[in-house]
């Protein structure tokens, strides 16, 4: 029997009182073989973390991680990704579909399970590409992935931009209690070289436009499909006031529509890119004030869920180019909850139960996550916890940082950096107590 006695905690078991569950406040939280037990029962040869002052919070799951194993393993792999993943205080990880090869079939989703398993800091749940080779033209083996428990799927990087397509797709996983999760682009309205919000800086700076209807629109169709189709839809990287007004309106009319925005739309602007230096370059991209208002209003009220990191590594040589070649993406596993902290603690939009309920149970029931995920904590549940200190301050340093890419956009800028120990199915993946 391994036992870990975390003292003096104090413990934010997130909204709702399910039965059983450890009750709020400072206390000593006993995992025993990876599950809760009774503190009162701990040996004396028990593992202790003295964790005095510190918050335990139900250990965060994030819906939207690329880790770019197989294919691109200059970038990330399974096993820095997850390490990232664990630094930033998440005991879960989706991973998203846009690897080489595509995670198109049962067998790839497997795979990326067993690199989870073999390799994983945190716990890797693979998403399924919507259509094969996340071409947009055929639906990929939608029911098979799901029979081997792939439960989101999503053409991300690419928007399943053909209505037919998308129909189909939300048709299909409606049998079995999937979702889909839209990468929200028009590619008619902004195309691949699309890079910059579309407005008074990208007319500047001679930057081909992204405008926030090529986002709008798409997440109106989609809405749409859904009532249509009685299926459920989860809307990716969230970033524009329009997106967000689309999104109450389908919301009101009880449409089963979720959606995630990303550390870097609650904080960062489109002012970055008066540099033109690609670590800001993003999909899709930074936005004007008005918008980074809009969406932190939206996750407050909770017309966005969730957060999702949308961690998006990147070789340097994909990324050291002129603003307009480089490949779009930023790192953000290991910043998130500073950033989250920050925007929305810090400002007091969240208080601390909806930041549990924003980055864990949100996504969590997105997810429909089984193994104690996204759940309070239980006596004899499998035990993923995010131990932090909310005060603890750095400022970012990409070179410290456990993922192998350094596309970050966060590097020199001061943040809260809380997270003091993960715990995920089970297991400290991570600890600096
Ligand atoms: N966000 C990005 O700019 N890039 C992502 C793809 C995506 O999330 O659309 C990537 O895979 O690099
Ligand atoms: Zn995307
Ligand atoms: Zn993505």
């Amino acid at each position: 029997m391994t036992e870990l006695l975390i003292t003096g905690v104090r413990l934010v078991p997130g909204p709702g009182d399910a039965a059983g569950a450890l009750a709020s406040g400072t206390q000593d939280i006993l995992i025993a073989d990876g599950r809760y037990a009774d503190p009162s029962q701990a040996s004396a040869d028990a593992t202790r973390i003295d964790a005095d002052g510190l918050l335990a919070l139900p250990g965060l799951i994030d819906l939207h991680t690329h880790l770019r194993e197989p294919g691109r393993e200059d970038a990330e792999t399974v096993e820095s990704g997850t390490l990232a993943a664990a630094r930033g205080g998440f005991a879960a990880v989706m991973a998203m579909a846009n690897t080489d090869p595509v995670t198109d079939t049962a067998e790839a989703a497997e795979h990326i399970r067993a690199l989870g398993r073999k390799h994983g800091s945190a716990q890797v749940y693979p998403i399924g590409a919507v259509s094969k080779g996340l071409a947009g033209q055929e639906l990929a083996e939608l029911g098979l992935m799901a029979r081997s428990g792939v439960t989101m799927f999503s053409d991300d990087g690419h928007c399943v931009s053909d209505s037919r397509l998308m129909r189909r797709a939300l048709e299909y996983v409606r049998a079995f209690g999937g979702v889909i999760a839209q990468h929200a682009q028009d590619p008619r309205l902004a195309g691949s070289d699309a890079c910059c919000h579309e407005g008074e800086v990208s007319g500047r700076l001679g930057l081909p436009g992204w405008p926030s209807a090529a986002e709008a629109t798409v997440i109106a169709r989609d809405a749409e499909l859904t009532k249509l189709t009685r299926s459920r839809l989860h809307v990716c990287h969230v970033s524009t006031a329009e997106s967000v007004d689309v999104l109450r309106w389908a919301k009101k009319r009880a449409i089963d529509i979720t959606a995630e925005v990303t550390p870097h739309h609650l904080l960062l602007t489109t002012a970055l890119l008066e540099g033109y230096d690609p670590t800001f370059k993003v999909n899709p991209p930074l936005r004007p004030d008005e918008d980074v208002a809009a969406v932190r209003e939206a996750l407050a009220d909770g017309t966005i869920d969730v957060v999702a990191t949308d961690h998006a590594p990147h070789a340097r040589h994909d990324k050291e180019h002129a603003f307009g070649d480089a490949a779009p993406g930023m790192v953000g596993l290991e910043t998130a909850l500073g950033v989250v902290i920050e925007t929305m603690i810090n400002t007091g939009a969240l208080d601390w139960d909806g930041l549990v309920d924003r980055t864990s149970f949100g996504p969590g029931r997105i997810a429909r996550l089984q193994d104690g995920l996204g759940l309070p904590p239980v006596l004899g549940a499998a035990a993923n916890l995010t131990v932090i200190d909310p005060q603890r301050r750095t400022v970012v340093d990409r070179d410290s940082s456990a993922s192998l890419s350094r596309n970050n956009p966060w590097h020199g800028l001061e943040l809260p950096d809380p997270v003091m120990a993960t715990v995920a199915g089970g297991e400290v993946t991570y600890s600096r107590l």
